[in-house]
C-alpha cells in the first residue's frame, strides 16, 4: 500500500516548525533544491557497454562487476530504464552520454567520424523531456587504445585518430546544447598511464597538453558548449603513472579556462573532494563534478547518503557555489537492479543537498566568527537527527513521485513486465 499523503504533510508541518525556530526557511530551501539539476550518466544502464558492438572490452582500467539481468541492450531499451528512473526522481535532471551510445543504423562509424546526426534520437528524447544533456568522447573500449594510451600515445597517427575524436565530440556537444538551449558540458577524460615505474614521466603530459590545445582550438559559443577535463590518480593499468593526474588536468583547466571535473573516486582513499572545491573554486570559474563512491579504490559503487556525500552538499552550498559546480553522478553497478541504481544514487544526491540547504547556515557561521567552536559542534550534532526526512517525504509527495521506499515497488513492476523479458 503507497504512503498516505495526510501523515506526511502533518509531519512536515512539524519538522518546518523544528527548522524554522532556528532560522531555516523550508519553503526556500524547497525551492531552490528543485532547481538543481543532477546529469543522470548513460553508463550506469548498460555497464558501459554502449551500441558500437564491435565486441571491445571496456578497457581504460575500468572495471564493472555483476551480473544482474536486465542490461539495457539498445538505445530503446537504454531510454526507457532511464525513463523509468526519472519518474521515480524529483526535479528535473540532465542526462551525460558518452559517445559510445551514438545511433548509426548498424552502420560501422569510426570513432573520428561520429556526427550530431547519430546522436539525433538521444537529442528528441532528450527535448521531448525537457531536459539538458551533457557529452563525454570515448576514448577506451577501442583497439587504438588497447595499450591504455590515447592523447598522449607517441605514436602520431594513434594520437591524431583520438585528436579527431575529441574535436568531434565537441561538435556533437554544440549541437546538443544549441538543440536543447542550454550549454551542454563535454567532459575529456582519457585511461592514459603507465603500469610500472615509467623513466618518462615528462612528454606524455607535454604530448597531452598539446593535443587537449589542438581540440580545443576551435573557439565554441559557451551558450551551446563548455569543455571540461577529468582528473585521475590511478586506474586498473595505469597504477604507478597517469598521464592526466590532478596537478595536470588543474594546471591545464587554470590556464586555458576550462571547467575542471573532480571525480569522488579520482583521488588518494584519504582524500575527499568536498575539501578540494573551495580551493579549487577560489581559481576556477566552474567546476563538474562525477560523485561517485569508490570502495577501497576507484570502484565506482553507487552513491550512498554517507558523510561525505552530505559534506560535498554542504560544501556547494555553504560557499554559494550552486552556479559554479555542475553535479554529474559517475558509478555503475551491475550486481543490483541498474533502474534502481540510478534512483539511489541521484535520491541521494538530492537528499545530500536538501539536508545542506535547511542547515540555519547563519547561525552556524556567527558560532564561528565569535570562535564560539562548542555552539558551533553542538548545532552541527543536533542537525544531524532533525527531521529531514519528513521535509524530503514532503518534496517527493510535492514532485509526484514516490515517497519512502514506495519507489521500489514501482522498478519491481518494471523488472517484471520489462526487464526479466530481456535474455
Ligand atoms: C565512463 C566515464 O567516463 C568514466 O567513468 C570516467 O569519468 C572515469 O571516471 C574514469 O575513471
Ligand atoms: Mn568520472
Amino acid at each position: 500500500m503507497a504512503i498516505k499523503a495526510r501523515p506526511v504533510e502533518a509531519a512536515f508541518e512539524a519538522a518546518k516548525e523544528r527548522y524554522e525556530e532556528l532560522g531555516v526557511d523550508v519553503d526556500r530551501a524547497l525551492e531552490r533544491l528543485a532547481k538543481i539539476p543532477i546529469s543522470l550518466h548513460c553508463w550506469q544502464g548498460d555497464d558501459v557497454v554502449g551500441f558500437e558492438n564491435t565486441g571491445e572490452s571496456i578497457g581504460g582500467g575500468l572495471a564493472v562487476t555483476g551480473n544482474y539481468p536486465g542490461r539495457a541492450r539498445n538505445p530503446d531499451e537504454l531510454r526507457s530504464d532511464l525513463n523509468k528512473a526519472l519518474e521515480l526522481i524529483p526535479g528535473s535532471h540532465r542526462l551525460n552520454l558518452h559517445a559510445s551510445y551514438a545511433e548509426t543504423n548498424g552502420q560501422r562509424i569510426e570513432r573520428n567520424a561520429i556526427l550530431p546526426e547519430h546522436f539525433r534520437g538521444w537529442i528528441d528524447w532528450a527535448r521531448d523531456k525537457k531536459m539538458g544533456m551533457d557529452f563525454n568522447p570515448t576514448f577506451f573500449a577501442h583497439p587504438k587504445a588497447a595499450d591504455g594510451r590515447t592523447l598522449s600515445h607517441p605514436d602520431e597517427q594513434i594520437r591524431g585518430f583520438w585528436i579527431e575524436h575529441g574535436i568531434a565530440c565537441r561538435h556533437i556537444g554544440a549541437s546538443i546544447g544549441e538543440a536543447l538551449g542550454t550549454p551542454c558540458i563535454t567532459n575529456v577524460w582519457i585511461p592514459d598511464g603507465s603500469k610500472d615505474t615509467p623513466v618518462d614521466r615528462r612528454w606524455p603530459r607535454e604530448r597531452l597538453a598539446r593535443s587537449l590545445d589542438t581540440i580545443f582550438a576551435e573557439s565554441i559559443d559557451p551558450r551551446f558548449h563548455r569543455d571540461a577535463v577529468e582528473c585521475k590518480l590511478f586506474g586498473l593499468g595505469s597504477e604507478a603513472y597517469v598521464v592526466g593526474s590532478h596537478e595536470f588536468y588543474l594546471g591545464y583547466a587554470l590556464s586555458r579556462k576550462k571547467i575542471l571535473c573532480l571525480d569522488a573516486g579520482h583521488f588518494h582513499p584519504t582524500e575527499v573532494i568536498s575539501d578540494k572545491l573551495s580551493a579549487v573554486l577560489t581559481y576556477l570559474d566552474e567546476v563538474l563534478l562525477h560523485v561517485s563512491r569508490g570502495v577501497r579504490w576507484d570502484s565506482d559503487h553507487v552513491v550512498t547518503l554517507g558523510e561525505e556525500l552530505v559534506a560535498i552538499a554542504q560544501e556547494i552550498v555553504r560557499g554559494h557555489y550552486l552556479d559554479r559546480v555542475h553535479i554529474g553522478l559517475d558509478f555503475f553497478d551491475a550486481s543490483i537492479n541498474r533502474v534502481a541504481a540510478w534512483v539511489i544514487g541521484t535520491r541521494n544526491m538530492l537528499r545530500a543537498l536538501l539536508i545542506a540547504l535547511v542547515e540555519p547556515i547563519r547561525r552556524l557561521q556567527e558560532y564561528e566568527a565569535l570562535d564560539n567552536f562548542t555552539a558551533r559542534l553542538a548545532l552541527l550534532e543536533e542537525l544531524k537527527t532533525l527531521p529531514f526526512g519528513a521535509v524530503w517525504d514532503h518534496y517527493c509527495l510535492s514532485q509526484n513521485v514516490p515517497v519512502g521506499l514506495d519507489w521500489l515497488a514501482e522498478v519491481r513492476s518494471y523488472e517484471r513486465d520489462v526487464l526479466s523479458k530481456r535474455s
